[in-house]
Protein backbone atom coordinates (compact mmCIF):
# COMPACT_ATOMS: atom_id res chain seq x y z
CA UNK A 1 0.00 0.00 0.00
CA UNK A 2 1.31 3.76 -0.75
CA UNK A 3 0.49 6.22 1.92
CA UNK A 4 -0.60 9.37 0.08
CA UNK A 5 0.93 11.89 1.85
CA UNK A 6 -1.40 14.99 1.88
CA UNK A 7 1.03 16.83 3.38
CA UNK A 8 3.47 17.16 1.11
CA UNK A 9 0.80 17.69 -1.42
CA UNK A 10 -0.53 20.14 0.32
CA UNK A 11 2.90 22.24 0.32
CA UNK A 12 3.43 21.66 -3.48
CA UNK A 13 -0.22 23.08 -3.70
CA UNK A 14 0.65 26.44 -1.54
CA UNK A 15 3.83 27.22 -3.22
CA UNK A 16 2.12 27.00 -7.08
CA UNK A 17 -0.59 29.30 -4.73
CA UNK A 18 1.81 31.64 -4.00
CA UNK A 19 3.07 32.05 -7.69
CA UNK A 20 -0.08 32.42 -8.18
CA UNK A 21 -0.49 35.39 -5.66
CA UNK A 22 2.43 37.00 -6.69
CA UNK A 23 1.47 37.22 -10.12
CA UNK A 24 -2.07 38.74 -9.11
CA UNK A 25 -0.04 41.63 -6.32
CA UNK A 26 1.89 42.34 -9.73
CA UNK A 27 -1.28 43.22 -11.24
CA UNK A 28 -2.16 45.35 -8.07
CA UNK A 29 -4.53 42.13 -6.76
CA UNK A 30 -3.90 41.05 -3.37
CA UNK A 31 -6.19 38.10 -2.78
CA UNK A 32 -7.90 38.91 0.49
CA UNK A 33 -9.98 35.88 2.66
CA UNK A 34 -12.07 36.54 5.05
CA UNK A 35 -12.71 34.10 8.25
CA UNK A 36 -15.49 34.61 10.71
CA UNK A 37 -15.45 32.34 13.94
CA UNK A 38 -18.53 32.95 16.31
CA UNK A 39 -17.91 31.16 19.72
CA UNK A 40 -15.08 29.48 21.25
CA UNK A 41 -15.12 25.53 19.82
CA UNK A 42 -11.53 24.61 20.47
CA UNK A 43 -11.28 22.40 16.91
CA UNK A 44 -12.80 25.83 15.45
CA UNK A 45 -9.99 27.69 16.84
CA UNK A 46 -7.54 25.48 15.70
CA UNK A 47 -8.35 24.99 11.71
CA UNK A 48 -9.05 28.61 11.80
CA UNK A 49 -5.41 29.79 12.96
CA UNK A 50 -4.07 26.98 10.67
CA UNK A 51 -6.51 28.73 7.69
CA UNK A 52 -4.40 31.88 8.45
CA UNK A 53 -1.25 30.80 8.78
CA UNK A 54 -1.42 29.06 5.74
CA UNK A 55 -3.09 32.16 3.85
CA UNK A 56 -0.64 34.12 5.14
CA UNK A 57 2.13 31.60 3.82
CA UNK A 58 0.72 32.20 0.45
CA UNK A 59 0.81 36.02 0.05
CA UNK A 60 -3.14 36.13 0.93
CA UNK A 61 -4.83 39.04 3.50
CA UNK A 62 -6.95 37.65 5.78
CA UNK A 63 -9.02 39.26 7.93
CA UNK A 64 -10.29 37.84 10.84
CA UNK A 65 -13.61 38.13 12.83
CA UNK A 66 -14.36 36.52 15.89
CA UNK A 67 -17.86 37.09 17.43
CA UNK A 68 -19.23 36.06 21.19
CA UNK A 69 -21.20 32.95 21.23
CA UNK A 70 -23.90 34.41 21.96
CA UNK A 71 -24.09 36.56 18.37
CA UNK A 72 -27.74 36.48 16.46
CA UNK A 73 -28.43 35.97 13.57
CA UNK A 74 -28.98 39.63 12.21
CA UNK A 75 -25.40 40.49 13.61
CA UNK A 76 -23.99 37.99 11.83
CA UNK A 77 -26.28 38.36 8.58
CA UNK A 78 -25.00 42.12 8.37
CA UNK A 79 -21.31 41.19 9.42
CA UNK A 80 -21.71 39.17 5.86
CA UNK A 81 -23.46 42.06 4.13
CA UNK A 82 -20.25 44.30 4.72
CA UNK A 83 -18.08 41.04 3.39
CA UNK A 84 -20.19 40.97 0.60
CA UNK A 85 -19.31 44.51 -0.30
CA UNK A 86 -15.74 45.20 0.56
CA UNK A 87 -13.70 44.88 -2.18
CA UNK A 88 -10.27 43.62 -0.52
CA UNK A 89 -12.25 40.34 0.75
CA UNK A 90 -12.27 37.91 -1.97
CA UNK A 91 -13.77 35.10 0.01
CA UNK A 92 -15.83 34.39 2.67
CA UNK A 93 -15.68 31.72 5.23
CA UNK A 94 -18.22 30.92 8.14
CA UNK A 95 -16.54 28.15 10.41
CA UNK A 96 -19.06 25.45 11.04
CA UNK A 97 -20.60 24.45 13.50
CA UNK A 98 -22.45 27.57 14.29
CA UNK A 99 -24.13 27.82 17.58
CA UNK A 100 -27.81 26.61 17.83
CA UNK A 101 -29.52 30.49 17.62
CA UNK A 102 -28.04 30.61 14.36
CA UNK A 103 -29.69 29.44 11.41
CA UNK A 104 -26.53 27.91 9.21
CA UNK A 105 -28.69 27.90 5.83
CA UNK A 106 -29.51 31.20 6.01
CA UNK A 107 -26.18 32.04 6.25
CA UNK A 108 -24.67 30.50 3.76
CA UNK A 109 -27.49 31.74 1.74
CA UNK A 110 -26.55 35.27 2.06
CA UNK A 111 -23.03 34.61 1.35
CA UNK A 112 -21.74 36.46 -2.27
CA UNK A 113 -21.86 33.00 -4.61
CA UNK A 114 -18.57 34.54 -5.95
CA UNK A 115 -16.90 34.96 -2.86
CA UNK A 116 -17.81 31.65 -1.24
CA UNK A 117 -14.96 29.91 -1.21
CA UNK A 118 -16.38 27.06 0.29
CA UNK A 119 -18.73 26.11 -2.18
CA UNK A 120 -21.84 25.70 0.38
CA UNK A 121 -24.12 28.32 -1.29
CA UNK A 122 -27.14 26.94 -3.12
CA UNK A 123 -26.06 28.26 -6.05
CA UNK A 124 -22.87 26.79 -6.31
CA UNK A 125 -23.97 23.24 -4.71
CA UNK A 126 -26.58 24.21 -8.38
CA UNK A 127 -23.43 24.30 -10.26
CA UNK A 128 -22.11 21.56 -9.05
CA UNK A 129 -24.60 19.00 -9.58
CA UNK A 130 -25.43 20.78 -13.06
CA UNK A 131 -21.63 20.61 -13.84
CA UNK A 132 -21.80 24.44 -14.64
CA UNK A 133 -18.25 25.22 -12.64
CA UNK A 134 -18.56 27.63 -9.70
CA UNK A 135 -16.83 27.27 -6.68
CA UNK A 136 -16.24 23.78 -5.18
CA UNK A 137 -16.05 22.68 -1.55
CA UNK A 138 -12.43 22.51 -0.38
CA UNK A 139 -12.55 18.99 1.26
CA UNK A 140 -14.30 17.39 -1.78
CA UNK A 141 -11.51 19.04 -3.84
CA UNK A 142 -8.70 18.03 -2.08
CA UNK A 143 -9.89 14.50 -1.89
CA UNK A 144 -10.31 14.91 -5.60
CA UNK A 145 -6.06 15.86 -5.93
CA UNK A 146 -5.55 12.98 -3.43
CA UNK A 147 -7.08 10.27 -6.15
CA UNK A 148 -5.53 12.01 -9.29
CA UNK A 149 -2.54 11.59 -7.56
CA UNK A 150 -3.10 7.97 -7.86
CA UNK A 151 -5.47 7.21 -10.52
CA UNK A 152 -5.52 8.23 -14.30
CA UNK A 153 -8.77 6.98 -15.87
CA UNK A 154 -11.95 7.20 -13.47
CA UNK A 155 -14.42 5.62 -15.99
CA UNK A 156 -16.69 2.57 -15.00
CA UNK A 157 -14.64 2.64 -11.18
CA UNK A 158 -16.84 1.91 -8.75
CA UNK A 159 -16.66 4.88 -5.92
CA UNK A 160 -18.63 4.49 -2.60
CA UNK A 161 -18.96 7.23 -0.52
CA UNK A 162 -19.68 6.80 3.52
CA UNK A 163 -21.68 9.96 4.47
CA UNK A 164 -24.32 12.05 2.94
CA UNK A 165 -23.14 15.54 4.74
CA UNK A 166 -23.36 18.43 2.13
CA UNK A 167 -19.74 19.36 3.14
CA UNK A 168 -18.35 16.48 1.93
CA UNK A 169 -20.31 13.10 0.99
CA UNK A 170 -22.39 14.89 -1.51
CA UNK A 171 -20.59 17.00 -3.21
CA UNK A 172 -17.76 14.27 -3.29
CA UNK A 173 -20.31 12.13 -5.15
CA UNK A 174 -20.68 14.52 -7.42
CA UNK A 175 -17.29 15.04 -8.33
CA UNK A 176 -17.13 11.35 -8.60
CA UNK A 177 -20.26 11.15 -11.19
CA UNK A 178 -18.32 13.76 -12.84
CA UNK A 179 -15.45 11.36 -14.02
CA UNK A 180 -17.85 8.56 -14.41
CA UNK A 181 -17.80 6.32 -11.42
CA UNK A 182 -20.25 4.16 -10.70
CA UNK A 183 -21.17 6.11 -7.25
CA UNK A 184 -22.81 4.63 -4.67
CA UNK A 185 -23.58 7.25 -1.36
CA UNK A 186 -23.93 5.57 2.01
CA UNK A 187 -24.75 6.68 5.31
CA UNK A 188 -25.79 5.84 8.86
CA UNK A 189 -29.33 3.88 7.86
CA UNK A 190 -27.73 1.54 4.72
CA UNK A 191 -27.86 -1.80 5.37
CA UNK A 192 -25.01 -3.93 5.01
CA UNK A 193 -22.10 -1.40 4.44
CA UNK A 194 -19.49 -3.92 4.53
CA UNK A 195 -20.60 -5.91 1.61
CA UNK A 196 -21.12 -2.93 -0.18
CA UNK A 197 -17.51 -1.18 0.55
CA UNK A 198 -16.00 -4.46 -0.77
CA UNK A 199 -17.11 -3.88 -4.27
CA UNK A 200 -15.45 -0.88 -4.41
CA UNK A 201 -12.45 0.31 -5.94
CA UNK A 202 -12.45 3.71 -4.33
CA UNK A 203 -13.76 4.49 -0.96
CA UNK A 204 -13.95 7.68 0.75
CA UNK A 205 -14.79 7.54 4.05
CA UNK A 206 -16.92 10.79 5.83
CA UNK A 207 -18.81 8.94 8.35
CA UNK A 208 -17.36 10.44 11.79
CA UNK A 209 -16.73 7.44 13.15
CA UNK A 210 -13.29 5.87 14.57
CA UNK A 211 -11.76 3.35 12.55
CA UNK A 212 -15.44 2.44 11.47
CA UNK A 213 -14.25 0.71 7.96
CA UNK A 214 -12.12 -2.38 8.59
CA UNK A 215 -9.27 -3.88 6.90
CA UNK A 216 -11.72 -6.55 5.78
CA UNK A 217 -14.17 -4.40 4.19
CA UNK A 218 -11.58 -3.06 1.68
CA UNK A 219 -10.86 -5.31 -1.20
CA UNK A 220 -7.02 -5.95 -2.38
CA UNK A 221 -5.50 -2.95 -4.88
CA UNK A 222 -8.19 -0.28 -3.98
CA UNK A 223 -7.68 3.44 -3.25
CA UNK A 224 -9.19 4.61 0.18
CA UNK A 225 -9.69 8.22 0.96
CA UNK A 226 -9.89 8.83 4.74
CA UNK A 227 -12.00 12.14 5.84
CA UNK A 228 -12.77 11.53 9.79
CA UNK A 229 -10.76 13.09 12.38
CA UNK A 230 -11.97 12.69 15.75
CA UNK A 231 -9.69 13.32 18.82
CA UNK A 232 -9.66 10.55 21.42
CA UNK A 233 -7.91 10.02 24.40
CA UNK A 234 -5.86 7.00 24.72
CA UNK A 235 -4.96 4.87 27.79
CA UNK A 236 -2.06 7.10 28.57
CA UNK A 237 -4.34 10.00 28.37
CA UNK A 238 -2.52 11.44 25.34
CA UNK A 239 -4.58 12.76 22.85
CA UNK A 240 -5.03 11.78 19.53
CA UNK A 241 -6.72 12.16 16.51
CA UNK A 242 -8.61 8.84 14.95
CA UNK A 243 -9.97 8.89 11.15
CA UNK A 244 -12.83 7.04 9.40
CA UNK A 245 -10.65 3.64 8.40
CA UNK A 246 -8.57 0.99 10.03
CA UNK A 247 -5.08 2.51 8.51
CA UNK A 248 -3.00 0.02 9.80
CA UNK A 249 -5.24 -2.63 8.16
CA UNK A 250 -5.38 -1.69 4.83
CA UNK A 251 -1.89 -3.06 3.60
CA UNK A 252 -3.57 -4.70 1.18
CA UNK A 253 -5.12 -1.46 -0.24
CA UNK A 254 -3.82 0.13 -3.49
CA UNK A 255 -3.14 3.82 -1.67
CA UNK A 256 -4.85 5.26 1.50
CA UNK A 257 -4.89 8.49 3.16
CA UNK A 258 -3.60 8.85 6.58
CA UNK A 259 -5.42 10.91 9.65
CA UNK A 260 -3.44 13.20 10.33
CA UNK A 261 -1.92 14.01 7.56
CA UNK A 262 -4.28 13.20 4.55
CA UNK A 263 -7.51 15.32 3.45
CA UNK A 264 -7.17 18.18 6.36
CA UNK A 265 -4.03 19.48 4.96
CA UNK A 266 -4.95 19.53 1.08
CA UNK A 267 -8.45 21.11 2.47
CA UNK A 268 -6.52 24.34 3.92
CA UNK A 269 -5.00 24.57 0.33
CA UNK A 270 -8.29 24.02 -1.61
CA UNK A 271 -9.32 26.77 0.67
CA UNK A 272 -6.57 28.52 -0.37
CA UNK A 273 -6.74 27.92 -4.40
CA UNK A 274 -10.73 29.14 -4.41
CA UNK A 275 -9.64 32.24 -2.77
CA UNK A 276 -7.53 33.08 -5.63
CA UNK A 277 -9.99 31.97 -8.05
CA UNK A 278 -12.57 34.17 -6.55
CA UNK A 279 -9.97 37.13 -6.84
CA UNK A 280 -8.95 36.41 -10.63
CA UNK A 281 -12.55 36.32 -11.40
CA UNK A 282 -13.48 39.36 -9.47
CA UNK A 283 -10.22 40.93 -11.38
CA UNK A 284 -11.79 39.98 -14.34
CA UNK A 285 -14.74 41.51 -13.40
N1 LIG B 1 -16.95 26.73 6.93
C1 LIG B 1 -16.15 25.70 7.18
N2 LIG B 1 -15.30 25.27 6.23
C2 LIG B 1 -14.47 24.21 6.48
O1 LIG B 1 -13.69 23.80 5.59
C3 LIG B 1 -14.52 23.58 7.76
C4 LIG B 1 -15.42 24.08 8.72
N3 LIG B 1 -16.23 25.12 8.39
N4 LIG B 1 -15.54 23.50 9.93
C5 LIG B 1 -14.71 22.39 10.32
C6 LIG B 1 -14.20 21.58 9.13
C7 LIG B 1 -12.97 20.77 9.45
N5 LIG B 1 -11.91 21.30 8.61
C8 LIG B 1 -10.57 20.91 8.70
C9 LIG B 1 -9.54 21.60 8.11
C10 LIG B 1 -8.23 21.23 8.28
C11 LIG B 1 -7.90 20.14 9.04
C12 LIG B 1 -6.46 19.78 9.24
O2 LIG B 1 -5.56 20.51 8.87
N6 LIG B 1 -6.19 18.63 9.87
C13 LIG B 1 -4.83 18.19 10.17
C14 LIG B 1 -4.64 18.01 11.68
C15 LIG B 1 -5.21 19.13 12.49
C16 LIG B 1 -5.00 18.98 13.98
O3 LIG B 1 -3.86 18.67 14.39
O4 LIG B 1 -5.96 19.15 14.71
C17 LIG B 1 -4.59 16.86 9.51
O5 LIG B 1 -5.56 16.13 9.24
O6 LIG B 1 -3.43 16.52 9.28
C18 LIG B 1 -8.90 19.41 9.61
C19 LIG B 1 -10.23 19.79 9.43
C20 LIG B 1 -12.41 22.32 7.86
N7 LIG B 1 -13.71 22.50 8.11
Amino acid sequence: MTPIDGRAMARALTDRIAADVAALVGDGIRPGLAVVLIGNHAPSEVYVARKIAEAARAGIASFEHRLPADTDEAALLALIARLNADRAVHGILVQLPLPPQIDAARVLDAIAPAKDVDGFHPVNVGRLSTGTGGLVPCTPLGCMMLLDSVIDDYRGLNAVVIGKSNIVGKPVAMLLLERECTVTVTHIATRGLPEIVRAADIVVAAAGAPRLVRGDWVRPGSVVIDVGITRVTDTAGKARLVGDTAFDELGHARAATPVPGGVGPMTIACLLANTVRAAEAAGRG
